[in-house]
């Protein structure tokens, strides 16, 4: 049931009761797994464009998180039997185990178009004794659920108590090169994994972390990563990447991180009509001139002039530029900042589902963690 009246029958999927959230669409034809976990994902109702899914089962090694995250799941054809060496449980089981309400045999296509026509929406999936009431009482259930908009999330996904990953867990055979101060505001765990890949230890701190929590752990570089809810929400974040960038040690943002950053040096942010959602989004990286096929899930967007470099309107930290854009919508896909070692990019680098055009960012932050440490040394 769609906020505005539209409604769809299928069948139960998953666990049986009532989901609510917001409705959105992801185009990836694979990933289904990593999608689901993705903490980003947090109170929204995902409906999958790709016609199957289920088809290679899930696995303990391929969870983004250490839950399930999207309040809801909206497939066209659940596949009845898995097929895949690596497979332990059938995606229906578990969606059930998780208490994950789903619902299959849906028209995916139908909702899709609706959803681009009208825009992400709130929407509720009722099953079992839920659904047995009539469609009027399950729309007002519908829209008296708080909206994606104003919604102060982060705090929720994210973990209690600090952890780090080491480069030795990771094929990192040398003493590690650099230390990450890394906000976990939704992370996935690909992420700290593509840091360790290089050479660099993360400390992997909760959103609710103080410059304190940050300097204690001595970092080379801090890192804010991927969240669910409205960044509009995320002052606490954006005090504390003002007062990061105040002491000039390097920062790298991704998804929310880049939210967060365009916050700090001033910029607002708004709500996409219906985002971008999948492993198949082209970006523009302005400055090489190169098009990434990119990893995307992200409702909302920063709002900077894309003519630049200018000057941030927190003048404090210099000029600024729009260094990516998404090829299909010219959306914000990346800030990178000319007087101070930070930047960021809107989409998924880390690829954990989706392809690794984009693995580049992740050494172009260790650079800048090397530029810097050369600076103070010399
Ligand atoms: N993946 C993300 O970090 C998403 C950021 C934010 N919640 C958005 O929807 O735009």
């Amino acid at each position: 049931m769609l906020e505005d009246g539209r409604s769809f029958r299928g069948r139960s999927y998953g666990a049986t009761g009532t989901a609510l959230g917001e409705a959105v669409f992801a185009t990836g034809m694979t990933g289904y797994q990593e999608t689901i976990t993705d903490p980003s994902y947090a109170r929204q109702l995902v409906v999958q464009t790709a016609p199957h899914i289920g088809n290679t089962g899930t696995n303990t090694d391929d969870a983004e998180s250490r839950r399930i995250w999207v309040a809801g799941y909206i497939v066209r054809d659940a596949a009845r039997r898995p097929s895949n060496w690596r497979s332990e449980r059938t995606l229906d089981e578990e969606l059930e185990a998780q208490g994950v309400v789903g619902i299959s045999g849906v028209d995916t296509r139908a909702v899709t178009r609706h959803l681009r026509e009208r825009g992400a929406m709130k929407a509720g999936i009722f099953s079992g004794e839920s659904a047995a009431r009539t469609d009027a009482e399950l729309l007002a259930e519908v829209r008296v659920q708080e909206s994606m908009a104003g919604a102060r999330l982060a705090e929720e996904v994210s973990i209690d108590a600090a952890y780090t990953v080491e480069p030795s867990a990771h094929g990192w055979d040398k003493e590690p090169l650099f230390t990450v101060a890394a906000l976990d505001l939704g992370i996935k765990s690909m992420t700290p994994v593509r840091f360790a890949e290089r050479g660099v230890r993360v400390h992997v701190l909760p959103a609710s972390a103080t410059l304190a929590d940050v300097q204690a752990v001595n970092p080379d570089g801090v890192f804010m990563s991927n969240g669910p809810g409205d960044p509009a929400t995320a002052d606490d974040q954006v005090k504390l990447l003002r007062d990061v960038l105040d002491t000039g040690v390097p920062f790298f943002g991704i998804c929310f991180g880049n939210q967060i950053l365009g916050r700090a040096l001033g910029f607002g942010t708004y709500k996409l009509p219906y985002g971008h959602r999948g492993i198949n989004q082209p970006v523009l990286d302005r400055r090489t001139g190169k098009v990434e096929i990119t990893s995307q899930n992200h409702g909302f967007a920063v709002d900077a002039p894309l003519d630049g470099p200018v000057t941030a309107p927190e003048a404090r930290f210099g000029q600024v530029e729009v260094s990516h854009i998404s090829l299909n919508d010219n959306v914000v896909e990346g800030l990178a900042c000319l007087d101070i070692p930070a930047f960021s990019v809107q989409y998924h680098p880390e690829a954990a589902a989706g392809p690794h055009d984009s693995a580049y960012l992740f050494d172009r932050f260790v650079d800048l963690m090397a530029a810097s440490k050369n600076k103070e040394s010399n």
